[in-house]
């Protein structure tokens, strides 16, 4: 079994006289800059604009700055900005003010291990990349919980970058949940094709699939929303609490039987082979080089997509449901 790291493998006093730039205040930003200023570390942000991130940077107990004034005496620069703005940002405001020998971090391992940023030769190169959503990040160390992580170090010129990584880890709440240590690649290969073949695209893609196929068959969309999108997540709470197993043990003898019969005939061998496809794209870069082209021309299959999400059919039924929806969640 992979080596689990927790709180007792963590120590703050390594980074805790360190000045640590968090460069952009968006989904991750915010969950770090919170969680690290709350564990007692010396946190400042950097922006490119004064603009809403500023906003709420400044709302919330920040004083922002200019990505090019807080990296100039940054002991510790933190990359959480999109992963397409990362290279831009690196050559345009930070390269070149930032003092020498300063660590480079990064929460994805993309940049690096595609060669978008070529750091330099005396600087510290490490990640950690949390397995799970940036809001959730600080929701779960606001409960005194924390969201798994993993770690992985590219370059380590003091000899102490796994320790300063794990540190990191501590401040945004990961050590309480367990950090693994990984490679840039493994990392970077892993996240990608979670996400576009289960965690976004996968499920995302089955539950639409599914509350189509019950609409066209003259079901009541409401229905076929309860049943194929909002239970989903009462299911997934059980794997989550209690394994597959548990979840298993939860439902039916009768949805049992469908669901081991069936299942396999849904998501059957061909899926599996689209499955290695998407990963052998991920690994031979060009799920990478087809992601940079189309972010340079402004992202369109980005806009339209989710402005079809955005009208279909399952979400305006989710929209007029959800406030019904959160009435009966529990209220803990
Ligand atoms: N979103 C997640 O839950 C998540 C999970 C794990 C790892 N990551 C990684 O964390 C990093 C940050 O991702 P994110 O989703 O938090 O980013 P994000 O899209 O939420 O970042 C938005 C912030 O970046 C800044 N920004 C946006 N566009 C900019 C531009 N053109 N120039 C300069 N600054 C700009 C602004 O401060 C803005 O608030 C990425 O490497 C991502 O892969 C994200
Ligand atoms: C939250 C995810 C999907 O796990 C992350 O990898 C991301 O890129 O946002
Ligand atoms: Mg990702
Ligand atoms: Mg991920």
């Amino acid at each position: 079994m992979s080596k689990i790291f927790t709180d007792k493998d963590a120590n703050l006093d390594v980074i805790k006289d360190k000045k640590i730039a968090v460069l952009g205040y968006g989904s991750q930003g915010r969950a770090w800059a919170q969680n690290l200023k709350d564990s007692g570390l010396n946190v400042i942000i950097g922006l490119e604009r004064e603009g809403k991130s500023w906003e709420l940077a400044k709302n919330e107990g920040f004083t922002p700055m200019h990505t090019k004034d807080a990296v100039r005496d940054a002991d510790i620069i933190i990359f959480l900005v999109p992963d397409m703005v990362q290279r831009t940002l690196w050559l345009e405001s930070v390269k070149p003010y930032m003092k020498k020998g300063a660590d480079l971090v990064f929460a994805h391992g993309f940049n690096i291990h595609y060669g978008l940023i070529q750091p330099p030769n005396d600087s510290d190169v490490y990640m950690i990349a949390p397995k799970g959503p940036g809001p959730t990040v600080r929701e779960y160390y606001k409960a005194g919980g924390g969201v798994p992580a993993l770690v992985a170090v590219h370059q380590d010129v003091s000899g102490k970058a796994l320790q300063k990584a794990l540190a990191i880890a501590r401040g945004i709440g990961a050590t309480r949940a367990g950090v693994i240590h990984t490679t840039f690649k493994e990392e970077t290969e892993t996240d990608l094709f979670g996400e576009q073949v289960i965690l976004v695209g996968g499920i995302m893609e089955l539950m639409k699939a599914a509350f189509e196929t019950l609409v066209e068959e003259g079901y009541q969309p409401e229905v076929a929303y309860f049943e194929t999108i909002n239970e989903l997540k009462m299911l997934v709470d059980l794997v989550y609490e209690k394994g597959i197993t548990g979840m298993l043990k939860a439902v039916s003898d009768t949805a049992k039987y469908g669901g081991l019969t069936v299942g396999k005939f849904i998501i059957n061998q061909d899926v599996r082979n689209r499955m290695k496809e998407a990963l052998q794209r991920i690994k031979s870069g060009k799920f990478a080089e087809e992601w940079i082209e189309e972010y340079g021309k402004g992202m369109p299959t980005v806009i339209n997509g989710l402005s079809q999400i955005q009208n279909s059919l399952e979400e305006k039924i989710g929209a007029q449901l959800r406030d019904l929806i959160q009435k009966g969640k529990p209220k803990s």
